[in-house]
């Protein structure tokens, strides 16, 4: 069955027939995300949904999108959706970071202009039959001092059509090189340097913690008289109750906002202050980015629906399309693995290791060793998928740690995996054939080959004569059919294990006679 997706703000139709050309049941329902309490009924019916910053995905959203495998954000800023939750439930969610940076950036240099020209104002008053033209006296931009909070996508090419308009830039960004500074021709400096020096100030980082208010009453009063302040970025940043009373004590030249905290933003105490401009979160909206991101989107869900290719996800390694068939064999090993020896332990696991060696070394082992720790987890917890295995790990304090190798030994590459728990350290090494099939190739550093079925008995032996016999009678005098039979040992006499598929689960008092089998040490059921 194709799977479906469920398009729940106004995106570009150009989304819609992606969708529908690759071959997903697509519903474009424009207006649905606004609407809460239909999207929590709709929700639990789609694999994919798609949304801008209209659609709230809640935790209550979450836990209602039985089948959602995949949230993707036409744009950047993915604060409307619940990641923590959606991770916990296994859901990537994918963003477009580069679409719409270009439009946003040059509504932030339009906003600019428009405060320091007053120019809404001053259309107001001309179309009202006015003519005010002593009223409205400018800033000229030319040789003035940009003040650039968080230099990423968008505030770098805020700098360069800064520089182009001939202002000088300075930046303040605690990611952002030195090197890259000099290359964007912008001067980092500290907050407030920036404060000290900006006549007109930029916002564009996320809202963080960090980022919160980060222009407040005390950043305005360090900034020069008449400066702007322009955020184009998200409400929150600037505290907007102080950039009022800046306003109106004529501390501040102007402020021109396109985003606010409360959105949509039906009123405000910064409405009717003088010479502010604002916009209703337009950043985004022309029609060259919306079609980039609805585009971006489509595909990238698609890519991951139908190929298991994973681009710009917050909460997830990337897995190109031309990689994902290569890694898709390697991806269920490493879960075999995970499974074979998170199915054997039984008390509290510290550590996993992972080592990858030959050439599934060079593959993207992010992906693979979160596909291992989702087999150690999933006997454990049972819902954790590649998405929220390594945050459950480190949620419960496990370690993990990944080696890669040149080949060594007689396979040409192989994925062995460590689990330390509080009493010991058992390891299980595997590696895809040339049929694609994953093999276990080693327990405990014993050897063996073997494919894992559904339905696997571990057992673990002393070499000794008439133990195989033993064990097949038990199991054929129980109507246990054995599909295949893998046997390894230290040496001849020494500790034995056998790997046994059989074509159902065993019941317990199967297991227990095995159990009292002679020579036997321990007997497993393991499910794949
Ligand atoms: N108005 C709109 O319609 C619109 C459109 C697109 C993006 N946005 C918003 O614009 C913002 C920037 O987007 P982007 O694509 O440039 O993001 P980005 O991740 O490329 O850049 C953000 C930058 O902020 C910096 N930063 C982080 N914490 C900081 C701190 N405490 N102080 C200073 N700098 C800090 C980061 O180092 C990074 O360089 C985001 O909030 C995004 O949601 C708004
Ligand atoms: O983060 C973004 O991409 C912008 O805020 C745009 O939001 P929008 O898609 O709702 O216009």
């Amino acid at each position: 069955m194709a799977p479906k997706v469920l398009i729940s703000d106004k995106l570009s139709p150009a989304a819609v027939q992606i969708f529908k050309d690759r071959g997903i049941d697509v519903d474009f329902q424009p207006d649905l995300g606004k609407d809460k309490e239909k999207l929590l009924a709709a929700i639990g019916d789609y694999d994919g949904l798609a949304i801008r910053s209209a659609t709230k995905v809640t935790e209550k959203i979450i836990a209602a999108a039985d089948n959602l495998k995949v949230i993707g954000r036409a744009g950047i800023g993915v604060d409307n959706v619940d990641i923590p939750h959606a991770t916990a439930r296994g859901i990537i969610v994918m963003n477009t970071p580069f679409g719409n940076a270009i439009t946003t950036a040059e509504h932030a240099i339009a906003m600019m202009f428009s405060a320091a020209r007053q120019i809404p104002a001053a259309d107001a008053s001309t179309q009202a039959g006015k003519w005010e033209k002593s009223r409205f006296m400018g800033k000229e931009i030319t040789a003035k001092t940009l003040g650039l909070i968080g230099c990423g996508n968008i505030g770098s090419i805020v700098a360069d059509r800064a520089i182009g308009l001939k202002m000088k830039v300075v930046a303040f960004d605690p990611f952002l090189t030195p090197e890259r500074a000099v290359v964007l021709g912008v001067e980092k400096v500290e907050l407030d340097e920036l404060l000290r020096r900006a006549d007109f100030l930029t916002l564009h980082t996320p809202l963080t913690d960090k980022t919160r208010n980060i222009i407040d009453a005390a950043a305005i009063e360090k900034m020069k008289p008449g400066a702007f302040i322009i955020n184009c970025a998200r409400g929150g940043l600037v505290d907007e109750a102080a950039v009022r009373a800046a306003l109106d004590e004529g501390k501040l030249g102007g402020a021109a906002f396109d985003v606010f905290v409360q959105e949509p933003a039906k009123e405000n105490t910064l409405f009717g202050a003088p010479n502010f401009v604002s916009t209703p979160h337009l950043g985004a909206s022309t029609s060259e980015a919306q079609e980039n991101v609805a585009l971006q989107v489509a595909e990238q869900m698609c890519d991951f629906l139908l190929e298991g290719a994973v681009s710009n996800a917050l909460n997830m390694p990337s897995i190109s399309a031309e990689e994902a068939p290569k890694l898709t064999p390697f991806v269920q090993l490493a879960e075999q693995l995970g499974s074979f020896a998170g199915q054997l332990t039984e008390s509290g696991i510290k550590k996993v290791r992972l080592e990858y060696a030959g050439a599934v070394a060079d593959l993207n082992t992010k992906a693979l060793t979160s596909a291992a720790l989702t087999g150690v987890l999933t006997p454990l917890l049972q819902t954790v998928n590649m998405v929220s295995a390594p945050v459950v790990a480190r949620e419960r304090g496990i370690e993990v740690e990944e080696i890669r190798r040149e080949k060594k030994g007689a396979y040409e590459t192989y994925i062995r995996l460590t689990l330390v728990t509080e009493h010991q350290e058992r390891s299980v090494a595997g590696t895809v054939f040339a049929d694609g099939k994953p093999r276990i190739i080693q327990v405990k550093g014993i050897n063996m080959e073997a494919e894992l079925g559904a339905h696997m008995l571990y057992v673990t032996n002393e070499d000794k004569p008439g133990f195989i016999g033993h064990l097949g009678m038990e199991l054929g005098s129980a109507g246990v059919n054995i599909a295949t039979f893998n046997l390894g040992r230290i040496a001849a006499g020494q500790d034995a294990i056998c790997l046994v598929e059989v074509d159902g689960k065993v019941p317990q008092e199967v297991m227990d006679r095995l159990a009292a089998v002679s020579h036997v040490k321990q007997v497993k059921s393991l499910s794949f």
